[in-house]
């Protein structure tokens, strides 16, 4: 097919940013090669000569009865691990991939309605890249955010191709969640989660639906760039294309995450190793392109209220801990990361004291 638009950057920014056809979009219009304001500088390039093959992260087998330990010790060492027999129907993670192609595969006029200029609500928002106001190199990649605040709003204003489905997804692995928090609170010996903790774990629920479609130059680009992610936990649907790669536990190179059929990843963000006064550590990860196929994933990240102040456990402080995070309102923390190009474990420096 020919190019459906000219290589000139304002036509590219404008027909993947404004007009709401997404990167999808523009790779889909038959384009040979990816743009300049996606190519990332050199040093933000996949080199795949730091791929590190001979450490794996953990998979943890969630009906076995000792998973305690090992969700801790994951959380301490890796701040990744995928988890399987986790309960979650299979089903219900096909329906919500299936949703997510029928959201991206609508027209871009249809899509446009979502956009942060066009949103009729701040917690349904379509977009590409991260934040391409504020970054030099754009990312290969095209995003539908939804924030969860009750059903009813999400019935209202949530797009209909994928509600549904991505309500049932979050509902469904409420129990996971909670399981995984509570263990995560027993390897601090805090075995009492009250009303203020529970909710400064997991207050508000924000799912991602990732499209990054099939690109002509993979090694140029990425899918997203290095960062960590603002959750508490982030609980991770991806297909089975790969691409996504977590830092190696000695901060150098990079490690894959093997798509395992039926298995959800998990992850450790900026606010639970905040909470746990650095004991779990959210790592930074970034998402490849891809030159042969499209690929998609599903994050529900698990936060705190925008309204609730997050600062070290007073448990771990009442033990003798000194804390090396000052408390601060997460929606300011929330701010300071969505203001920013994605600048990888950067983003905690925030909360320092
Ligand atoms: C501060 C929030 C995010 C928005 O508050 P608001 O009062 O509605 O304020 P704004 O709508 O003005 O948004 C503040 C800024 O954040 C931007 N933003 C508002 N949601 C978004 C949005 N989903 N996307 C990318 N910019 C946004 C938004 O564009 C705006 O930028 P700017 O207009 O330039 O000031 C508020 O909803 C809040 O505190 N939410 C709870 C926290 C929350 O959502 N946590 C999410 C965890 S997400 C996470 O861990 C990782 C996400 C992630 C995502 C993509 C990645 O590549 C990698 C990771
Ligand atoms: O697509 C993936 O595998 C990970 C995406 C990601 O890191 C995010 O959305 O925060
Ligand atoms: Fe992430």
């Amino acid at each position: 097919m020919a190019p459906a638009i000219s290589a000139d950057s304002q036509n590219v920014t404008d027909f993947v940013v404004k007009k709401g056809n997404g990167i999808k979009g523009l790779a889909e219009s038959g384009l040979q090669s990816v743009p300049k304001q996606y190519i990332q500088p050199l040093e933000e390039q996949m080199d795949m000569q730091n791929i590190v093959t001979h450490e794996f992260i953990p998979v943890i087998d969630m009906s076995k009865g000792d998973d305690l330990k090992l969700i801790c010790d994951a959380a301490e060492k890796w701040g990744f691990f995928q988890v399987i027999n986790h309960g979650v129907p299979i089903e219900v993670l096909e329906n919500v991939k299936v949703a997510t192609n029928s959201f991206f595969g609508l027209p871009a006029e249809e899509k446009l309605k979502y956009t942060k200029e066009n949103s009729v609500t701040n917690n349904v928002r379509y977009g590409t890249s991260f934040v391409p106001e504020a970054e030099t190199s754009l990312e290969w990649k095209d995003y539908l955010s939804l924030f969860y605040t009750s059903e009813k709003e999400a019935s209202a204003f949530w797009p209909k191709e994928c509600k549904e489905q991505a309500l049932e997804y979050m509902k469904r692995s409420e129990l996971l969640i909670t399981r995984i928090l509570e263990a995560l609170m027993k390897g601090l010996n805090v075995t009492n989660i009250d009303a203020p903790t529970s909710t400064m774990l997991m207050g508000s629920k924000r799912i991602n639906l990732n499209y990054y479609p099939k690109c002509p130059n993979p090694e140029l680009t990425v899918g997203v760039g290095r960062h960590s992610d603002i959750s508490t936990i982030t609980v991770l649907l991806q297909d089975d294309i790969g691409g996504l790669y977590v830092r190696g536990i000695d901060g150098k190179g990079w490690i894959h995450v093997p798509p395992i059929t039926g298995s959800l990843v998990i992850n450790v963000g900026d606010a639970l190793q905040i909470i746990s006064n650095g004991r779990y550590k959210s790592i930074e990860h970034r998402v490849a392109a891809n030159g042969s196929t499209n690929r998609i994933s599903v994050p529900i990240f698990v936060n705190p209220r925008p309204k609730d102040s997050i600062g070290p456990l007073p448990e771990l402080l009442e033990m003798g801990e000194k804390p090396i995070y000052k408390q601060v309102l997460y929606s300011d923390y929330a701010k300071h990361f969505f203001n920013k190009a994605h600048d990888g474990k950067k983003t905690i420096d925030f909360a320092n004291i």
